[in-house]
């Protein structure tokens, strides 16, 4: 758990350091657009966003190709023929034409960020309830933090390419097609003569682009080490300075920061080539163009407001070819975070209920049986985690099962939980198999204790509903009573008292004990306790015990033991070996066997 936790740490900061500070994270890109249509559903279905989202797109696309046919007018009618009302009226058309495009715009913009978040909003709830529901087979199969990376990261990326880039897109593709036809309709040879002109200007600027892009890039991952370094070192300063390191994690940063700084001009470099080209290209190629135009209106094909039509086109259209390479990337950005959320979309369960899920008898006794199970984990199929594992406790026995680190007590567990199903053998409760009910049936019969007392953040009420949703305030305090929780917390707040995040408000004794509340309220047949390693005081350690006690009465209870009074109150103790059972019996015959737990109690309770 621990381990998970660090990893999954270690992996946050990874992605930190990868995303940069660039706004949006920085993930994988896919090679294909067609991912993009998988948000369809999601666009489609919010028709009262994305029905009025479209029709303003299209009204403001019309409006932008309409506006220099009102410029034409002006110079044809009124300034070519010096009518000053026709101008006046020409000019205030323009500016309705404005006030309409303002609005249009607005809306337009309000609609298409409202259908973006609307779409993130849906497939971020949708992403995570599948998630909740895979079991753990999938996720030790992916990189720890990946899982909410893509809930995170690669949502954020749709929800800005839907919000933003694909509203950019489609105006920019639908206006430069609206202004190439229009431009086309107006003068067809300056078109043609365009259509060779302006690949000449923009190729260079593109491969130019391209290089900034990447440089920039490397000038945040460069920052971000840079960064990271910083953190790490700040984290542990205390370390820092009581090893001398002060000097050498300083000049490390400079090394850091330096090699930032020349990525950073080689970036600017490239920025400068960029620009100038730019420019040049651009005036260059405004100044060809107006020198082919007055031409074509000295040869009377063309009129000075056409002339003037014309120009105002090819401006819109060039700066939204620009931008629809902009776009592009983002496109490809967006497409690769579709693909690993839809990975999660198509995922199912390899936990799940069988085709005609049985009923668990009624009431469940709690005999339990292992059955000749064989189990390797997905990721490490070579070695087996439990090896033709034979097990049978009587309802109502206490067992406790110990040995060595890596013998298979956790995997236990997880079986029993149904997190996996085993490669041959069977798992039994009161003789019915786990695979032939429904993961949840099953699942209800236990109450699960483990060694790291997860709580969440909420009151001790809610972490105790957590297990038992209908539970009474009465049942609850019952059972807090019963793990020795109710004493600590009656001093604080009762059910109402805030646990903190992960149960931060409380000590590590009393997390315990909660959490043992939480498994009694459930009032299941069967009980797994996977006690703490961790070293708690005498008075914690007898309340914990005494809570353990109070939760085995009754029920079956196995017990993943490290304290030698668990062991002594069991009713039998399973030493397992390498997946399988290797001895069996009470503490003292165990001992006197002279075998791995008579080491193992030598070396693990030798200080209890
Ligand atoms: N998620 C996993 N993926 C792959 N292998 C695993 C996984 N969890 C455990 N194992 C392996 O399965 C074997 C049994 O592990 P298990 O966690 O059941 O041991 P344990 O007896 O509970 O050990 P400990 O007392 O250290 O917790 C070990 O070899 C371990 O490396």
């Amino acid at each position: 758990m621990t381990e998970h936790q660090t990893q999954a740490d270690q992996d946050r900061k990874a992605g930190t350091r990868r995303g940069g500070s660039a706004g949006l994270p920085d993930r994988p890109k896919s090679k294909k657009l067609r991912p993009l249509l998988q948000l369809w559903p999601y666009v489609a279905g919010r028709g009262a966003i994305f029905w009025p989202a479209l029709l303003l797109l299209l009204a403001g696309v019309g409006i932008t190709l309409y506006l220099p046919v009102v410029l034409r007018d002006i110079v044809d009618n009124g300034l070519a023929n010096n009518d000053i009302p026709a101008i006046n009226q020409g000019f205030m058309t323009f500016i309705g034409v404005v006030i309409v495009m303002t609005l249009v715009t607005s809306a337009r913009f309000y609609f298409m960020s409202l259908l973006g978040e609307r779409a993130a909003a849906d497939l971020r709830s949708d992403v995570y309830k599948k998630l909740i529901n895979l079991s753990s087979g999938y996720y030790s199969s992916l990189r720890s933090g990946e899982a909410v990376s893509r809930l995170t990261a690669d949502v954020t990326l749709i929800e800005s390419f839907l919000g933003s880039s694909a509203s950019i897109f489609l105006r920019n593709a639908l206006s430069l097609t609206g202004a190439l036809i229009m431009m086309f309709i107006l003068n067809w040879r300056l078109t043609g003569v365009m259509f060779v002109a302006v690949p000449l200007v923009m190729i260079p600027m593109f491969i130019i682009g391209t290089r900034v892009r990447k440089l920039s890039s490397a000038v945040q991952d460069r920052i971000a080490d840079a960064a990271g370094e910083a953190s790490e070192s700040l984290e542990a300063i205390e370390l820092v300075q009581a090893y001398g390191q002060e000097a050498t994690r300083a000049e490390r940063f400079r090394m850091a920061c330096e090699t930032a700084f020349q990525a950073a001009r080689r970036r600017i470099g490239a920025q400068t080539l960029m620009s100038g080209s730019v420019i040049f290209g651009l005036f260059t190629g405004i100044a060809f163009m107006s020198w082919l135009a007055i031409q074509e209106v000295l040869a009377e094909r063309m009129t000075s407001g056409e002339l003037a039509q014309f120009s105002m086109y090819a401006l819109s259209g060039v700066s939204g070819f620009g931008m629809l390479a902009d776009v592009f990337n983002a496109a490809m950005r967006t497409s690769g975070a579709i693909q690993r959320c839809s990975e999660i979309l198509n995922e199912e369960p390899d936990i799940r209920a069988p085709e005609n899920p049985r009923a668990m008898p009624s009431p469940v006794t709690g005999a339990v049986q292992f059955d000749q199970v064989s189990f390797s984990y997905p990721t490490d199929t070579n070695a087996a985690a439990l090896d033709k594992f034979d097990l049978k406790i009587k309802s109502g026995e206490t067992v406790a099962l110990v040995g060595p680190s890596g013998a298979g007590k956790s995997t236990v567990f997880r079986m029993l939980l149904r997190f996996y199903d085993p490669q041959s053998g069977a798992i039994l409760l009161d003789g019915m198999d786990a695979r032939a009910v429904t993961p949840q049936d099953w699942r209800a019969q236990f109450g699960y204790v483990p060694q790291e007392a997860a709580l969440f953040s909420g009151s001790a009420a809610d972490n105790l509903k957590f297990a038992s949703p209908k539970a009474t305030d009465e049942e609850i305090i019952n059972a807090l009573k019963a793990s020795e929780a109710w004493r600590f917390l009656e001093t604080k707040k009762g059910l109402q008292a805030e646990l903190g995040g992960r149960g931060k408000n409380l000590s590590g004794g009393e997390r315990q004990r909660v959490a043992i509340a939480r498994a009694l309220v459930r009032d299941a047949p069967v009980m797994l306790l996977d006690e703490a390693t961790s070293a708690l005081d005498a008075e914690n350690e007898r309340l914990v015990q005494a809570a353990l006690d109070k939760a085995s009465d009754g029920r079956t209870t196995l017990v993943i033991a490290h304290r030698l009074a668990t062991v002594r109150r069991a009713d039998r103790i399973v030493v397992m070996d390498k997946g399988r059972v290797a001895e069996e019996g009470d503490h003292e015959s165990l001992v006197s066997q002279g075998g791995i737990y008579a080491h193992l109690a030598e070396l693990q309770f030798s200080g209890s």
